[in-house]
């Protein structure tokens, strides 16, 4: 079994992986829009200082986030098997489905998406973590 911390991505808020290679699999941590400079991809402030979270912005960079973190052991999102999505509300799920639809159709991986209550950073609107098949020739 391989656990790889990703040097060039945003380093983990805790005692664990991004990816961790096994059986053939890869697992992938839950992953948010968080930038290697820990800002987050999808939020902004305005000039009166009032915060804008966008769903569709947060769901593309957490998407490719994954995908940089597959794409480092040899992977990539056409391998993707399942996932699961993490939202802090379902008011989001239009948006989310939307960006979702960009990068997969139903020959995809199985997806499970639930609302959660918190996120770990109040900015967060998407976590998702994931299982890749690892190709054949793929580094572990
Ligand atoms: N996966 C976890 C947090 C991820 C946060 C981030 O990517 O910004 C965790 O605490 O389990």
């Amino acid at each position: 079994m391989t656990a790889r911390v990703v040097a060039g991505k945003a380093v983990p808020r805790g005692a664990f992986p991004h990816v961790k290679v096994a059986g053939g699999f890869v697992f992938v941590s839950g992953t948010s829009s968080r930038r290697p400079d820990n800002s987050f991809a999808g939020v902004s402030v305005d000039e009166l200082g009032t915060t804008n979270l966008d769903i569709r912005v947060q769901t593309r960079a957490v998407i490719e986030n994954v995908r940089d973190l597959l794409r480092s052991v040899g992977a990539d999102l056409t391998d993707l098997v399942q996932v699961t999505s993490y939202l802090v509300n379902m008011n989001d799920f239009g948006g989310y489905n939307e960006v979702w639809a960009e990068f997969f159709d139903a020959s995809g991986p199985t997806r499970t998406t639930v609302a959660v209550h918190q996120l770990p950073h109040p900015h967060l609107l998407i976590e998702i973590q994931a299982v890749a098949l690892l190709p054949s020739g793929g580094q572990s």
